[in-house]
């Protein structure tokens, strides 16, 4: 598919998945990071804490950019309420897997865009991951290849942290960090994106 932008698109993301998936449409972008603390946002809901960080991020990198179109993201993996977090030990890494293993969770990802004018958009997608009754081997074998560490719940669907799951409801590029689909139907709606044909 081929899209144009009028736009000067900026990723506020360090992810590697995130530009990847933001280069499908093949429009160009920049990427500039945010260092921006997350755990300082305070918020009722699960879904309203995922878009006040994915709006942190994106806002501080608007500050530092005028006049462009910027997007950032936050992912975060949520199971009986509760956050888990990046893992910061392998020990927390194996305790996340394990609360996770033979249970249905939520993966939820955040899209903040702020137009050069400073109007501020946002999308929360859900993906529902249920993951298999794997042996406690299997995760501690997973967590030894350090791949939970920089990843949302600590695993990550798109390496061999795929071998925990059984089954997803919703979109698989949420999961790993951007849901493409969705974001494009908003650039579209926005008039941020046109599609040619
Ligand atoms: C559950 C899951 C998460 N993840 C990733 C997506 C996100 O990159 C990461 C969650 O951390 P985020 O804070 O959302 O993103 P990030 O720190 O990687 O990048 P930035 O803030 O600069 O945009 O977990 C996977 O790659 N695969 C998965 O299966």
């Amino acid at each position: 598919m081929n899209f144009t932008t009028n736009e000067q698109l900026v990723l506020a993301s360090a992810s590697p998945r995130r530009k990847e998936l933001l280069s499908m449409l093949g429009v160009p972008f920049t990427i500039v990071t945010s260092n921006v603390e997350e755990t300082s946002v305070e918020a009722l809901t699960v879904e309203d804490y995922v878009e006040g960080v994915a709006l942190l991020k994106t806002r501080d990198i608007a500050a530092k950019c005028p006049d462009k179109c910027i997007i950032g993201a936050d992912t975060i993996v949520v199971f009986n309420d509760q956050i888990l977090h990046k893992p910061t030990s392998h020990e927390e890494a194996v305790a996340h897997l394990k609360q996770l293993r033979g249970n249905r969770h939520m993966v939820m990802t955040a899209v903040a865009i702020v137009l050069a004018d400073g109007t501020e958009h946002t999308i929360v997608e859900k993906t529902s991951v249920l993951f298999k009754e794997v042996s406690d081997e299997m995760i501690e074998a997973y967590v030894q290849t350090k791949d939970p560490f920089d990843k949302a719940g600590g695993y990550g669907i798109q390496t061999s942290g795929a071998l925990l799951v059984d089954k997803i409801e919703g979109d698989y590029n949420n999961v790993v960090g951007l849901p493409i689909a969705s974001l494009v139907q908003k650039l579209l709606t926005l008039q941020l994106l046109k599609l040619h044909v």
